[in-house]
């Protein structure tokens, strides 16, 4: 996923808090709260570990990206966008931290 797909995803999810309630599962999802969005990160987070323990590639990646989506339907409803993430990301690791990082890793 890049920081492209990253805004996409957060637009799509920005023009979903003024849709009609069952007009989509987004809309849904805002509407019935921050309790309801708050447990399906619980529980996808949950599916994760469940498809790692299994050790099946395909399905991690698979809850991996349900996780994530319900995370950024989070922060959406919570007005934060995936940028201020990623720049959280960026300030604790920068470019050549990662480098340094991996090569410390493979000493
Ligand atoms: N990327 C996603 C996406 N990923 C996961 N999900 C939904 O997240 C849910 C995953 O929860 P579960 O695995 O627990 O499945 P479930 O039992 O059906 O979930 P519940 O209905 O019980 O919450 C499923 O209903 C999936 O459809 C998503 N729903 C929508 N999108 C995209 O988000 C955008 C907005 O979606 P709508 O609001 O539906 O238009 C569109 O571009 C969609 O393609």
């Amino acid at each position: 996923m890049t920081q492209n797909t990253l805004s996409e995803v957060a637009a799509v999810l920005e023009a979903r808090k003024s849709a009609a309630p069952d007009s989509s599962y987004v809309a849904k999802l805002y509407h019935k709260g921050t309790d309801a969005i708050l447990k399906k990160v619980g529980e996808e987070a949950t599916e994760v570990v469940m498809a790692a323990k299994d050790g099946e590639p395909d399905k991690i990646v698979y809850e991996v990206a349900d996780l994530w989506f319900h995370t950024m339907v989070l922060l959406a409803e919570q007005n934060l966008h995936p940028d201020a993430v990623l720049e959280e990301l960026q300030r604790r690791f920068g470019t050549s931290g990662l480098v340094e990082k991996a090569s410390r890793k493979n000493d």
